[in-house]
């Protein structure tokens, strides 16, 4: 794994977005890994200025998101289609019709799941693959304990994930018990991975990241056995950690 320490979240946002500008520059077909949660905000903000400024075009690239709250539709607010479509896809000239998160509020999530992983590979697979990371070291919506080999699954979400989340919602029992999300098995298929972790509040996971062994019991750590994973963190997240790469 590969770290690129950032000043600050602002830094870590504006290298994370010149990363992809780049590769979509460059590819403009890009199969697109894409997460939610309260990081990667500062790199669609990004995205946005430079589709505005300099015309980055995203009218060919497919992107992927990680996962999905069971329940809510995609005009509810707290989804994270609602997320994606406010925070990017409103914004640049991607094609809706591209832009493929699973479905919450189907009445068969297991048939949902399954044509969704069959739905990335059908893509031949994801090209760059965006990551948040949990306090408990969950990637997508998967909880410690997640198989490695697991595909597009519903999980039930712990306590904590709930509690973290419920910041976006008027409530904690809002928060939806249950998701959608990709699979390890299925993240670990992309061909690159860039994992953010910023703040104070990650340092931990990181420092369990970096110090600590491959294992079930840390989704995050699976990450450790992918030949392109770059993590960017920032000083909040790093400082006085050991630095093992
Ligand atoms: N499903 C998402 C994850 O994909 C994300 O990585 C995590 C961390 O979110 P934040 O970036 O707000 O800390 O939140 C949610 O649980």
């Amino acid at each position: 794994m590969k770290i690129i320490e950032a000043k600050d979240y602002q830094d870590l946002s504006k290298i994370a977005a010149d990363y992809i500008i780049n590769k979509v520059n460059s590819f403009p077909k890009l199969k697109l890994g894409l997460a939610t949660g309260g990081t990667p905000i500062g790199i669609y903000k990004n995205l946005i200025a430079d589709h505005q400024k300099n015309g980055t075009s995203y009218r060919e690239i497919t992107t992927f998101n990680l996962d999905e709250y069971v329940g809510l539709a995609g005009h509810n607010q707290n989804s994270y289609r609602y997320y994606m479509n406010h925070h990017l896809f409103d914004h640049i000239d991607i094609q809706k019709k591209n832009t493929f998160i699973p479905r919450g509020d189907v009445d068969n999530i297991q048939s949902e799941c399954s044509a969704y992983e069959d739905l990335i590979q059908k893509h031949k697979g994801i090209d760059l693959q965006i990551l948040g990371i949990g306090t408990n070291g969950h990637i997508g919506f998967n909880e410690p304990g997640t198989s490695f080999k697991s595909e597009t699954h519903v999980v039930n979400l712990t306590a904590s994930t709930r509690m973290a989340n419920a910041r976006y919602f008027n409530s904690l029992e809002e928060v939806p018990t249950r998701a959608i999300t990709m699979g390890i098995g299925t993240i670990m298929k992309s061909k690159e991975i860039i994992l953010l972790i910023s703040g104070e509040q990650k340092k931990e996971a990181l420092n369990r990241l970096l110090t600590g062994t491959v294992d079930e019991s840390f989704p995050a750590s699976a990450l450790k056995n992918h030949p392109y994973v770059t993590i960017i963190a920032d000083k909040a997240a790093i400082a006085g950690l050991k630095i093992h790469s």
